[in-house]
Parts: C-alpha cells; structure tokens; sequence
C-alpha cells in the first residue's frame, strides 16, 4: 500500500498521463496491480451469498404498443420491478441483435485504435457534451481507481457532428442513440403510467430531454479480486439502458445482498437513476450496482443515460405534484441537473448517496 499521500498522487498523475488508461497498463504487461487500483470495498470483501437467491426481473415488451390487457400487464410489472428492485431486463424491445453487436464491436474498436490516435481523444473534460475517453472519471477523488477505460458523448440535445466522431463507432453510435430514444420514449410512457399519470408525462417534464452514452472497457485483470472494474454507486440519471456483454459481472445490492445481473442474450438491462427517484418522492428506487473486475476480458458494456444536458440549469427537478398529499410529502427540495452531477462529481465514488444530499 502507499506510505504516503503524496505518493498515491503521483501515481495517479503518472497513469493518467500515459493517456493510455487501464489498458495501457495491461498491454504493457503486468501480473500485480498497481496499488492506486486496491480498493477496500473489493470482492473480496464484499462477495456474493451463495445462499441467498434472488432473480432480477426480466419483463417481456412484445406487444405492448398495441394489446391493451398486455401492456396493462407490462405496466404493472415495470411498476413492481421499479419500486421493490429499481432494476429489470427487457426483452423483445426492439432493437435488433444486428445493432447490439455493432455497437459492441464499435466500442471495442475505438479503444483497440492505435495508442497515438486514442490518446487524442483524452481529456478529463468530460463536461463539455464532447467525445472524450479518460479511465476514471473520478480518478483523484474516489478511494480507489477502478479497472475500466471509458469514453462519453453526449448524444443529444446537440451531438456532435459526425466527423467529431471517432471511425471505429461513428456510424453506430449515430444509430444505436436513435435507436435508444425510441426505446427511452416507450419506456417512459410505461413509467408514466406505472405512476398513475398520463403517458406523456415524464416526457413533457423533460426526462428524454438528454442522452449520455458511456462506452466502457473493461480489460482482463490479474488480480481481479482486489479491485473492481466500478464501484458502487447509483445512476444519476432519470433512467439508464445498459447493454453489457457476455462476460457479465454487473451486480446491484438487493435487500443488503449483491445479486448479479446476469447476462441474457439480447436484453437491455434499465435501471432507476437517483433523478427519476427524486421526481418520484422514493416511490421508484435508484439502486447501488458495481461491476466485478475479472480473469477474463475485455467485457464490453454500454451505458445510455437519459438526463438534461449537463450544463442545464434552468430547469429545475422536485417531486412530482400530482404524486404528492398529506400522507405523502415532499421528500427532497428541487435541484437542477447541473447542481446535481456538479456535487456527484466532487464527492467521487466513494460509496455514499448523492441523492441524500437533496433531502428535505
Ligand atoms: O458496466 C456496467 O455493467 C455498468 C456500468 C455502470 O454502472 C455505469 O456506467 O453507470
Ligand atoms: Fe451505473
């Protein structure tokens, strides 16, 4: 471990100037990890209990659009899913298998570009809607790195013009962010209902008003068991669509126990973030998940975050009134977006609620 604070910093100021983020380190060749990477709050210390079993839910959309009785019963099982687990698989929504591959061979093709052409795109600016990669977002406030690369763009309000687009994911990401709109427009309405409100609700309070892609690579670890690939936190988004690969790891804290999210081929994992927990005065739950380093990789995961655009202050967030009444109070003040990711990013992922710190 570090004998002093000063050198933790230099460490951490000599990885992120390589540029060449976790995978810079393994394709140089290592069997221990570097110490900036052993996180207290490992696997080691916090595995899974094999005795408990718990299964996320996995809801089935088919139909939903057009057969009245069906998409009562999807209501009521989003509705379910989002107050007791905060996390469910969808499947048959839509989105072709053709798409799901691309997007993870575009992904794993922009962090497998040539070093010299990848490190152009680093910046630890990660604020600014453009695309940029960077391993941690967190890097100097978190207790410990995590082993993943990931890059951001902002695919909407504004994306930016396709030639600001790394080659290996332009196309795709053009696409897949359609593609994910669709789907978040469809998901919010179900959402909408399963709160007793009209369809249109959660989009005409500006839900889907923004989308974050975040394309994480996770690279093979030696030493998987003393780091973890994320750490634990919750989504501060309203919702999250994770796409992930077969190599698995996601695992959210269910009833104090961490249960996977296992992989199923062609599903989309969604989860409540810490916004649509807000608006909903804690009626749905933004859970804490973490990815597990492992043996095996690189495992490919996909985050789309419908939020406001970063910078968004004047649109400001509270409890929904129509949701409210003398039994069910306001549980938190309004925030704006920005306030709030401008908070999250200060505190780091240090295992503690962002959302607590809005609370009335
Ligand atoms: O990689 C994953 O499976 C999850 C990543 C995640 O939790 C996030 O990007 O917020
Ligand atoms: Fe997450």
């Amino acid at each position: 471990m570090f004998t002093s604070n000063s050198d933790r910093e230099a460490e951490l100021r000599a990885f992120d100037e390589t540029k060449l983020g976790v995978k810079g380190i393994v394709d140089a060749g290592i069997s221990t990890i570097p110490s900036i990477f052993i996180n207290p709050t490992s696997q080691k210390n916090n595995a899974v209990d094999k005795d408990v079993r718990f299964d996320v839910p996995i809801i089935d959309l088919h139909g939903g659009e057009n057969c009245i009785d069906h998409r009562k019963k999807v209501v009521e099982e989003i509705r379910e899913a989002s107050e007791t687990w905060g996390f469910f698989q969808v499947v048959n929504h839509g989105i072709s298998d053709m798409i799901l591959e691309e997007m993870f061979k575009g992904v794993r093709g922009f962090f497998e570009l040539d070093n010299d052409v990848k490190k152009g795109y680093y910046s630890r600016d990660y604020g600014s809607g453009k695309f940029t990669y960077h391993s941690n977002a967190d890097l100097y406030t978190s207790i410990a790195a995590n082993w993943r690369d990931t890059f951001v763009c902002m695919m909407a309000p504004n994306p930016p013009s396709s030639d600001a687009l790394p080659p290996p994911c332009r196309e795709i990401l053009i696409e897949y962010s359609k593609q994910m709109m669709n789907l978040g427009k469809t998901l919010f309405a179900l959402l909408s209902e399963a709160l007793g409100l009209p369809q249109s609700h959660l989009y005409e309070m500006g839900c889907l008003e923004g989308l974050n892609i975040l394309g994480h690579y996770y690279p093979a670890c030696p030493q998987p068991e003393l780091t973890l690939g994320t750490s634990k936190h919750a989504d501060g988004c309203f919702l999250t669509i994770l796409l992930q690969d077969q190599i698995g790891g996601l695992q959210i804290l269910h009833q104090n126990h961490w249960v996977d999210v296992p992989y199923t081929p062609g599903a989309l994992v969604i989860n409540v973030g810490d916004a649509l927990q807000l608006i909903t005065n804690d009626k749905f739950k933004s859970v804490e998940h973490r990815v597990l380093a492992n043996y095996k990789g690189p495992r490919i995961s996909i985050g789309s975050f419908f939020t406001t655009f970063y910078q968004e202050t004047s649109k400001k967030f509270g409890p929904i009134k129509k949701l409210l009444s003398d039994v069910n109070p306001p549980k938190y003040r309004e925030m704006t977006m920005k306030e709030y990711g401008v908070y999250s990013l200060k505190k780091g992922l240090d295992g503690t609620s962002t959302l607590q710190h809005f609370k009335i």
